[in-house]
């Protein structure tokens, strides 16, 4: 008989990650990983490239799965883990619970659906069905990125890529979930779209106590949105804590060289 799953209390942690691992043959992708995330937090997960931070936002999202661990995350106050659970419950938590920004706006739109409609089709997706409110939603989220009304009936691939990227965001939060995943929001982009694009997230972020895990290579942007901070290196966490300690105060060799390198600049 199986065990019974854990009943939390509504102090727990909305994910709690555990010995998490993740091979590609005999190599190591990520291994190791272990942390809870709380209501309303911000994770950032910063590395290398080729530390594994994709691999653990992957596994997280689930998109990929791991070979060994867990990853719970609370399902109506109970811890559930989604790298076990049935395909279809995973993939209405995605839909319900969960939003995927990926650095590559094109990956996380329609291309070819006009803006309002990459965003009324997630409210459509978690039932709603009435034509006026679903466009006067998407008209609000729209005016949230700073996307002009009149925009509202283009396509994406007549918008400028923080454009784009900005459309991704509404698109994602629209239906208000519980777990945001975001693959370096900013990569990709001129340094004042970054900046701008960043001052949005972070009023996001505040505004409705989104809980969130943001890889990315850039400290200036965990330095900005994230509570926490997991450094990364060979597949493997070289030190946690809170963003501004680990940032202010680095006590691994590997993260005292990345503040170092990014103060050089
Ligand atoms: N599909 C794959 N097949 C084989 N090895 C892989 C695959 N994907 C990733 N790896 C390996 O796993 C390790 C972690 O890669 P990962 O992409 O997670 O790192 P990353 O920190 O996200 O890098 P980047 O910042 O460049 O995206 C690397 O050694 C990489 O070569």
């Amino acid at each position: 008989m199986n065990a019974p799953a854990p009943v939390v209390a509504s102090d727990a942690p909305l994910l709690r990650v555990r010995g998490l691992e993740k091979r590609y043959g005999a190599r190591i992708g990520c291994a190791a990983v272990s942390f809870d995330l709380w209501p309303g937090e911000v994770m950032g997960i910063v590395g290398e490239s080729g530390s594994g931070k994709s691999t653990l936002l992957g596994c997280l999202a689930g998109h990929m799965a791991p070979d060994a661990g867990e990853v719970l995350f609370d399902v109506g106050g109970v811890l559930r883990d989604t790298a076990r659970m049935a395909e279809a419950e995973r993939r209405r938590l995605a839909r319900t619970d969960w939003a995927f920004v990926h650095q590559h706006a094109h990956e996380g739109l329609r291309m070819g659906v006009s803006a309002g409609g990459n965003v009324g089709e997630r409210l459509m997706a978690v039932g709603a069905r009435h034509y006026g409110d679903i466009r006067a939603q998407a008209l609000d989220w729209l005016g949230r990125v700073e996307i002009a009304a009149d925009r509202i009936d283009d396509r994406p691939t007549a918008f400028s890529g923080g454009m784009r990227q900005r459309l991704q965001i509404a698109r994602n939060l629209v239906t208000g979930p519980r777990l945001v995943f975001m693959d370096e929001p900013t990569g990709g982009l001129d340094v004042s779209v970054q900046a701008r694009l960043l001052d949005l997230l972070r009023g996001l972020v505040r505004e409705m106590g989104l809980s969130a895990i943001i890889v990315t290579h850039d400290l200036a942007v965990v330095r900005l949105l994230a509570d926490r901070l997991m450094v990364m290196k060979d597949g493997l966490v070289v030190e946690q804590g809170l963003t501004d300690q680990v940032l202010d105060d680095p006590q691994h060799a590997y993260t005292q060289l990345l503040v170092a390198s990014v103060l050089q600049v």
